[in-house]
């Protein structure tokens, strides 16, 4: 099962003595399960592993953060290694506490559902784009391992309750249970927890025993608010699989990607990066990047692309020759867009953004060349030349009416390339209007629209 790669992979694999040490100074891991220096030995004899790691259907996409332990997953892949991406159809029906103060709320059967389909489908796509750019970048590279996408519902949707408890309850021990963080802290609180959420990472732990018996899985991957659970796993499987002597199994957890005031990125703090391109375009993500912080910039160059050490730590010191040129910030903005939206990407919302933001060049293009180069980048949007100023806030930020007046009265709305500030709602924006037919509308610092008027 935990077969020997290729010759061809094996020199790859020699140098992935060096993965882990890699992966460590990338930033990408935080804690790592015993037997630390048995997947050590496992990569410096070239052998290929399968690792695993999974997101819960708690929302219709993937955000920035769940790509921090992905990229765990991805740098294993290219060179290699095989892996599984899950996505928790039973365990979202119970709710994960780990890293939560309080119980979450109940999600209707019609819309987890839906985010089943949707995080599976961005999983496979987050993968063969990042395959893609990491052949882009490196056309002579590691030829890549298997990738498999699951939906643990698949094996819970058969386990019944009776057989499940005769078979493993009494390997699942309540005393590591209520040791575990995510439980403890719980406890601590006046409303305590549910028996559902109590019992998550029984169902978690049971899955990596799952994919370790039918899929020969070894290792699973998670942020470091995982940690219980991947543990809850390793113990499970060491008490009854009577193969976990001579294969043992191991966690790897990357550190959580936390905002300036040191919240956790995420779903439940509500300030997640969503990399739908319904919610985000390749353009957002690409301004996201270019906004980082210049003491981020080398962080996220390691954590978010493939780029190798030595190219980041030689981008760096030129960035800091001159930080005022954020070459740093767009290497990085235009790599993660490559990484996550497809090779080119980031080329194009470069451009667009030079469009956007830099006054000059944007001055010499035409209404229609704009049109082009925006509907190119999937960002265009359209409005109607009876529409105000205010129908077209609401549009374009999705807000209501009165929230889109506020925006415009406490000064954060800019029309066309000169920037200039509208405070009162326009009922006839032609003066605006470039070539007669596009509206550039910013609305604070960070958001820019090109609307096609028709
Ligand atoms: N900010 C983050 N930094 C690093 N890893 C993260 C971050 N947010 C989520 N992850 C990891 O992504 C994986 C999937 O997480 P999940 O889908 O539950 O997202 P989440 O934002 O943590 O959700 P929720 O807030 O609903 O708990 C887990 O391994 C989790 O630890
Ligand atoms: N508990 C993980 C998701 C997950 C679900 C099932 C697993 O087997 C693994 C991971 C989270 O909420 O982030």
């Amino acid at each position: 099962m935990l077969g020997r790669i290729s010759k061809r992979l094996l020199s790859s694999a020699k140098e992935a003595t060096g993965l882990l040490a890699e992966l460590k100074h990338r930033g990408l891991i935080l804690q790592m399960a015993q037997p630390e220096q048995w997947l050590h030995d496992k990569l410096n004899g070239g052998h290929k592993i399968k690792l695993y790691c999974g997101a819960d259907p708690t929302a219709k996409s993937l955000h920035l953060g769940n790509v921090v332990p992905l990229m765990i997953l991805l740098n294993f892949y290219v060179r290699g290694h095989d892996v599984v991406a899950l996505v928790g159809g039973a365990t979202g029906r119970v709710g994960d506490p780990s890293g939560r103060k309080t119980e979450r709320t109940a999600m209707n059967d019609d819309v987890r559902l839906r985010n089943i389909v949707k995080i599976q489908a961005q999983l496979q796509k987050f993968f063969d784009n990042g395959l893609k750019y990491y052949q882009s970048r490196f056309p002579q590279g590691e030829i890549p391992g298997k990738i498999v996408c699951e939906d643990n519902f698949h094996w819970w949707k058969d386990i019944r309750l009776l057989d499940f408890l005769a078979e493993y309850g009494r390997h699942i021990r309540i005393q590591s249970m209520f040791g575990r963080s995510s439980i403890g802290s719980r406890l601590e609180g006046k409303d305590g927890m549910g028996f559902n959420e109590f019992t998550y990472q029984i169902l978690q732990a049971y899955d990596f025993y799952h994919l370790y018996e039918e899929q020969g899985v070894t290792v699973q991957v998670g942020g470091n608010d995982q940690w219980g659970n991947i543990t809850a796993g390793i113990d499970l499987i060491n008490r009854v699989s009577p193969r976990a002597q001579k294969i043992p199994v191991s966690g790897l957890t990357a550190p959580l990607l936390t905002t300036a005031s040191g919240e956790k990125f995420g779903k439940s703090a509500g300030n997640a990066v969503f990399l739908d391109p319904e919610i985000n375009s390749a353009f957002d993500i690409f301004q996201f990047f270019y906004n980082t912080e210049d003491a981020d910039v080398s962080r996220f160059l390691k954590i978010f692309t493939l780029l190798s050490l030595d190219t980041i730590e030689a981008a760096m010191q030129q960035h800091m020759l001159s930080p005022h040129l954020r070459s740093g910030q767009t290497l990085l903005a235009r790599e993660v867009t490559d990484l996550l939206f497809g090779v080119g990407s980031g080329d194009t919302s470069l451009k667009v953004s030079k469009i956007v933001f830099e006054k000059d060049t944007a001055d010499q293009l035409s209404g229609d060349e704009l049109i082009k180069l925006f509907d190119k980048a999937k960002i265009l949007r359209n409005a109607s030349k009876s529409d105000s100023l205010v129908d077209i806030i609401v549009k374009v930020a999705s807000c209501s009416k009165s929230e889109a007046r506020r925006k415009l009265s406490q000064g954060s709305i800019f029309l066309d390339f000169s920037r200039t500030k509208v405070t009162q709602d326009v009922s006839d924006l032609s003066k605006y209007l470039i070539d007669d037919k596009v509206l550039i509308l910013r609305i604070g610092k960070q958001k820019c629209y090109v609307i096609k008027m028709q």
